[in-house]
Order: C-alpha cells, then sequence, then structure tokens
C-alpha cells in the first residue's frame, strides 16, 4: 500500500498547477453572432461613430430650436412643412426659417434642424403648416453623433467575457469577426469496474456513471468542450491506453475515480507515466475531496478527481474551473454569484482543513437562512437538492447557528 499523500490547501495546489502551465493561449477568430460568454483576446476600440448621423428620438417635426422659443398653446409658433425625412435613407432640403420637415423616431435630422417638437405637441394647419405649441430646447428629442460610442473609443480589453448586449454592441458597429479564446477542449474519462453506462440497468454491486455528466456540465459552463471518453476497467494497461489516447485530442484530461491510495487506485500511477513531470500535487486539504491528484503531461494538465459524486464536483470547482478559464487568458474565472444568509445549523470542521457543504436556501421572515444538507460524499442528491455551498475556511474550526454565511450559488 502507498504512503498516505501529503496535502496542500486548495490555493497553494492550483498554484503548483499553474506553475507548470505555459501562459500562452490559444485564440480563434470567430463570428460575433457565434461568440456570446467567449473569452475576447483582443483590445477593441470604436472605428466609427454611432450614431454616425443625427437621429430623432421622438415622432415629430425636426425644427430649428430657436424658431420655437417662446411658443405657447395661446401663442404658438407657425412653421412651414417642407417635407417627409424618409426613414433609412438622407433628405435633400435644408431647414431654414420658421420651416419644418416630418422626422419619424430613429430618423435622420435634417440639415439645419437641431431639435424635434413630437407630434402631439403641435397642431395641423393644413396640408403646409403646423401650429407649434410648445418651445424645444436646441438637442432635444435628438441623438447626437457619437452620443453612444465615439470613434476611437475604447470598448472591451482583452479578457473581457461576451455578453448578448456586446454582441448587439459589436454587430452596431460592424464588427462581425472577434478574436476569442479556443474553447478548451476537456476528456473525461471515467474509471470503476462497478459503474456502468446510464442507460444500463446497474447489477448487484454496480452504479451508473454521474461522474461523467456533472463534469462534463461544469466544463461546458467554464467555456470547455466536454469529450466524454466513456467507462474504463480497473486496469492499469486499459486505463493508461484509454487516458493516452484521449489526451492526444485533448487540452486537458480528466480521469474520475481511482485517485485514492488503494492497490485499485490507478490514476496517480497512470499520470506519472503519461508525460512529464507527471503528478505534481496528491492530496489536497480539503473536505469532501482529499484524494485529489493534479498533473502535467508533456504540457497538458491532468485532474484526477476522487470518485465520490460531491467530492468529484466539488474538487472540480476548486481545480477543473479556474484551470478551463486561465487556459481561456483569464488569471481568476468569473466570479460566481453569491448571497448572505444566516447559517441554520452548526457546521463542524478542523483548522487546515477547507469544508464544503451544501446549502438549501430558504426564506422565513424575510431572512435567507442557508440550511445545511449534510450527507456521504458518495451521495449525489445532496448536491441536487441544494442551491449553494458553503465554505469552512483553513483557518476556522467551524461555523455557528446564527451566523452570516456567504453561500456561493451554483
Ligand atoms: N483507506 C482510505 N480509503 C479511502 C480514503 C482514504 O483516505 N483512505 N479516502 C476516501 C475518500 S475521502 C474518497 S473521496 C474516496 C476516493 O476514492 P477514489 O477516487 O479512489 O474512487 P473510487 O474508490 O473508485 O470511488 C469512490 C466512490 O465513488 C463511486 N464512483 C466512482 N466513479 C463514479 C462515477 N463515475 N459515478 C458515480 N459514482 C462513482 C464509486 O462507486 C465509489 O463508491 O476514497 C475513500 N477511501
Ligand atoms: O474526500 Mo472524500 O472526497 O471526503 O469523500
Amino acid at each position: 500500500m502507498p504512503e498516505m499523500f501529503q496535502v496542500l490547501p486548495p490555493v497553494e495546489a492550483l498554484k503548483v498547477l499553474f506553475d507548470q502551465l505555459s501562459p500562452n493561449v490559444m485564440t480563434e477568430n470567430v463570428d460575433t453572432a457565434e461568440a456570446l460568454d467567449r473569452v475576447l483576446i483582443e483590445k477593441l476600440t470604436a472605428p466609427s461613430s454611432l450614431p454616425s448621423f443625427p437621429r430623432s428620438t421622438m415622432d415629430g417635426y425636426a425644427v430649428r430650436a430657436k424658431d420655437t422659443f417662446g411658443a405657447t398653446e395661446s401663442l404658438p409658433a407657425y412653421l412651414n412643412v417642407i417635407g417627409e425625412v424618409p426613414m433609412g435613407r438622407g433628405f435633400e432640403l435644408e431647414v431654414g426659417l420658421a420651416q419644418a420637415a416630418i422626422v419619424y423616431t430613429g430618423g435622420m435630422i435634417p440639415p439645419g434642424a437641431d431639435a424635434v417638437v413630437m407630434v402631439e405637441r403641435t397642431q395641423k394647419l393644413d396640408a403646409k403648416n403646423i401650429e407649434v405649441l410648445r418651445a424645444v430646447a436646441p438637442g432635444e428629442n435628438v441623438i447626437e453623433v457619437g452620443e453612444d460610442v465615439k470613434e476611437g473609443e475604447p470598448l472591451f480589453d482583452s479578457g473581457h467575457i461576451l455578453r448578448p448586449q456586446d454582441l448587439g454592441g459589436l454587430m452596431a458597429l460592424g464588427i462581425t469577426k472577434v478574436t476569442v479564446a479556443a474553447r478548451p477542449r476537456v476528456a473525461i474519462v471515467s474509471t470503476g469496474d462497478e459503474v456502468v453506462p446510464p442507460e444500463q440497468t446497474p447489477g448487484l454491486g454496480q452504479v451508473r456513471d454521474v461522474n461523467t455528466y456533472t463534469i462534463a456540465g461544469l466544463a461546458a459552463r467554464s467555456g470547455g468542450i466536454p469529450q466524454q471518453k466513456g467507462i474504463i476497467r480497473d486496469d492499469y494497461d486499459c486505463l493508461f491506453s484509454a487516458t493516452r489516447e484521449a489526451l492526444d485530442t485533448a487540452d486537458v484530461l480528466v480521469v474520475s475515480a481511482g485517485s485514492s491510495v488503494s492497490t485499485r487506485d490507478l490514476t496517480a500511477d497512470v499520470v506519472n507515466n503519461l508525460g512529464k513531470p507527471g503528478v505534481v500535487v496528491h492530496g489536497v486539504a480539503v473536505r469532501p475531496g482529499k484524494p485529489t491528484v493534479l498533473g502535467v503531461c508533456n504540457g497538458k494538465p491532468v485532474i484526477g478527481l476522487p470518485g465520490n459524486p460531491v467530492s468529484a464536483m466539488v474538487v472540480a470547482g476548486l481545480f477543473l474551473v479556474p484551470l478551463l478559464w486561465r487556459l481561456q487568458g483569464l488569471v481568476k474565472p468569473p466570479a460566481r454569484q453569491r448571497v448572505t444568509a444566516i447559517l441554520a445549523h452548526n457546521i463542524a470542521s478542523v483548522t487546515g482543513r477547507e469544508d464544503f457543504v451544501q446549502v438549501r436556501l430558504v426564506e422565513r421572515e424575510s431572512e435567507l437562512r442557508a440550511e445545511p444538507i449534510f450527507g456521504k460524499s458518495n451521495l449525489i442528491y445532496t448536491l441536487v437538492k441544494s442551491e449553494g455551498m458553503v465554505c469552512v475556511p483553513l483557518d476556522s474550526n467551524g461555523l455557528h447557528k446564527g451566523e452570516r454565511v456567504e453561500v456561493e450559488l451554483f
């Protein structure tokens, strides 16, 4: 039996892994239309101003503001209508003294005009003449050239994660292609003689594969492309050839189970033989998830997850998620949503270890309560029934009922 491992705090373990990786980020040029949630790897500035022509924000009449000064219902200004500004086209005529042009919302303000009177603030005298019942100030109801964004203005820094409104903003400027980080391909290999595919009815002593799917989900949410490589027997040669093949076409390898120290646990040996330097961390000061393997094989990161479903999910959250963002050029993963809640029960821990406890959030008397869902890490429905996790920090020996805690939401 091998020696029980030396555990490292999670932050240190992650640093050991990152220190072995190249800082280079793989990029690709993609259609902006397809770039939602991708990490931008270029600095973008506006190639032109928006809007590129002055636009009306109202349906009404484009006028020279000074021609309306002093106008009231009892003493209106009289203006001559010289035409109608068509939508999507320019307008030849200039609006001169005591003149107006019909304009619609979003239409171009014609030359000479500097404001728009809303149609309901006017009265039609005949086909060619109107009364203006209220004065407008210069610029009123007008969007100026560059009011949205000015030519040359910085838009996004490298490292920005593109949101729906960003895609719209880029398209408005005609930026139809962007350089983004390539999505890391994450090969997921599950091991275990007892693990069977979900579509199979488990025999005595067998369980359906859970981890492949929770890990694939986490990887996809972190910008990765999961590659599900199936279930491999607890046999060194089988696991070695399956993981070597998987690594050939992936950027990251995740092995579920076999990360502990029994004779059946092959992950560490396999990682040591897949490439240099092999295992860089075996054992992390975290519960659940202590028997974790982190390695690098010829430049590619490998994570050996403990097989218990809760442990696999916690460890993937601690290492796979930041790793995938780091491969996409982010030093830190985007902050997860958090809420503050009152802890409903004590959570025991010991110093020198981070504990992650799943909690259900319940609103009671307009206060949010975090109810820990205790259970063995071999379960999956403790995770399914919870909304987030509470972390008991390394230097704490527990959290007390009634304490305010931060809940990191799933
Ligand atoms: N003597 C010791 N035994 C164990 C220790 C220890 O320190 N000393 N640590 C325990 C802890 S903590 C964990 S976590 C597990 C880690 O085990 P392995 O990573 O080696 O994984 P297995 O033993 O193969 O599996 C553990 C458990 O998880 C189930 N499993 C595995 N794969 C899947 C899957 N894809 N979907 C669903 N469930 C899965 C498997 O059936 C086992 O029940 O070691 C403890 N033992
Ligand atoms: O670490 Mo095990 O992961 O506590 O269940």
